[in-house]
């Protein structure tokens, strides 16, 4: 079982700093999602030729694969100040007043998990986006007094991992809307490399792959892994980085051969152990894994299901053969008619 830190593919206290440093500062030297950049090409070379703000765009996918990276990159792109800010930061209207009212023209506000914003501060963004004013109610109850206050026309670029809980209403006001996907693991290997070089280690092509095949597709677990086994490969393997090296670091840091963590690991041992294999419904597998049931299908669900470990049928979640198999089981004897069917 791997330590739970090693491999999540969320952020970690400590990791901002380190993050930054690494952050691609050219759109061309951001690696893998092709289409997503070629889109993101066209579309900010459009609105630049027009002199116009890129039209309000929404960035969805699983946590580390690069959104809070391309919003920036967008920003350097279109030559446009980047205003940061989180969905759960936001408390009331208020807070955003002061960011609206400054902003430039062609700027962009950038709200990282857009869909925990609350439904007052939706409301009070869809006329922002739509028509560039903002209604600033003076004091509360029914004889309320409002004004309306003009702003810059800007760009708000909204980030999620979870799309479907998104208000139907401030979806439809964005109107470029890009998915970002699982990395295959030859892009993770360039991304080892470009690291390797930013951070001024030595890795060879077998010690990228080994890397590769257990960072589940993200570039955040991905540079995790390598700057842990760069410190194991600086004391004792005189700071080179190979196949041997890195599979040595590895199994010290118990990360495992697919990159599950040790949450991938409980969540599929409860399934299998207590719910005999499933199907079983995310909120029974919560708690009893002791999670929070969004964080288990924002985080944790995707790269299962993907990876052929999980599958999600009508009735719930189905724990695979392969899981089984992976976690030292018998595989299950399901007749055949009761295969999970997917949908
Ligand atoms: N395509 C890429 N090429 C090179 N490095 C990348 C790429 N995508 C992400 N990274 C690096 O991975 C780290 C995590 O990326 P980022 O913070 O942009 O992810 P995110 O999707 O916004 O995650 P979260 O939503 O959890 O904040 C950063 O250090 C970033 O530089």
């Amino acid at each position: 079982m791997s330590r739970p830190e090693i491999t999540t593919p969320e952020a970690l206290t400590d990791e901002s700093v380190v993050e930054l440093s690494l952050r691609p500062q050219r759109l061309a030297e951001f690696i893998g999602q092709g289409k997503v950049k070629d889109a993101l090409r066209i579309y900010v070379d459009a609105a630049t030729g027009r002199s116009e703000p890129l039209d309000h765009t929404l960035l969805f996918g699983p946590p580390g694969l690069g959104k809070t990276t391309l919003a920036e990159l967008i920003a350097r792109e279109m030559g446009v100040n980047i205003h940061t800010t989180s969905g759960p930061a936001l408390e009331k209207p208020g807070d955003l007043v002061g960011t609206l009212t400054n902003l430039r023209a062609g700027d962009i506000l950038f709200i990282d998990e857009i869909h925990r914003l609350k439904p007052v501060i939706d409301e009070f963004l869809y006329p922002a986006m739509e028509d560039s004013k903002i209604d600033i109610r003076l004091s509360e109850g029914p004889k309320a007094q409002t004004i309306t206050m003009p702003i810059e026309r800007f760009t708000l670029i909204g980030a999620t991992t979870r799309l479907g809980m998104l208000t139907a209403p401030l979806r439809a006001r964005f109107g470029i809307e890009l998915r970002l996907n699982y990395y295959p693991a030859a892009e993770i290997e360039e991304i080892v490399h470009r690291t390797a070089v930013v951070l001024g280690c030595s890795v060879d092509a077998e010690g990228a792959a080994e890397l590769a095949r257990r960072a589940r597709g993200t570039p955040r677990v991905a540079n995790r892994l390598l700057r842990r086994v760069r410190d194991f490969a600086q004391v004792k393997a005189s700071g080179h980085i190979s196949r041997d090296v890195a599979r040595e670091a590895l199994a010290m840091l118990d990360v495992d051969e697919f990159g599950l963590d040790e949450m991938d690991t409980r969540l599929l041992r409860a399934i299998i152990e207590k719910f005999d294999g499933g199907p079983v419904g995310v909120g029974t597998i919560a708690a009893a894994v002791g999670e929070d049931a969004d964080t288990i299908e924002e985080v944790y669900e995707p790269f299962l299901v993907q990876n052929g470990f999980l599958q999600r049928t009508p009735r719930g979640r189905v724990a695979s053969a392969q899981a089984y198999r992976h976690l030292g089981y018998p595989p299950p004897s399901r007749p055949a008619d009761a295969q999970p069917e997917l949908f």
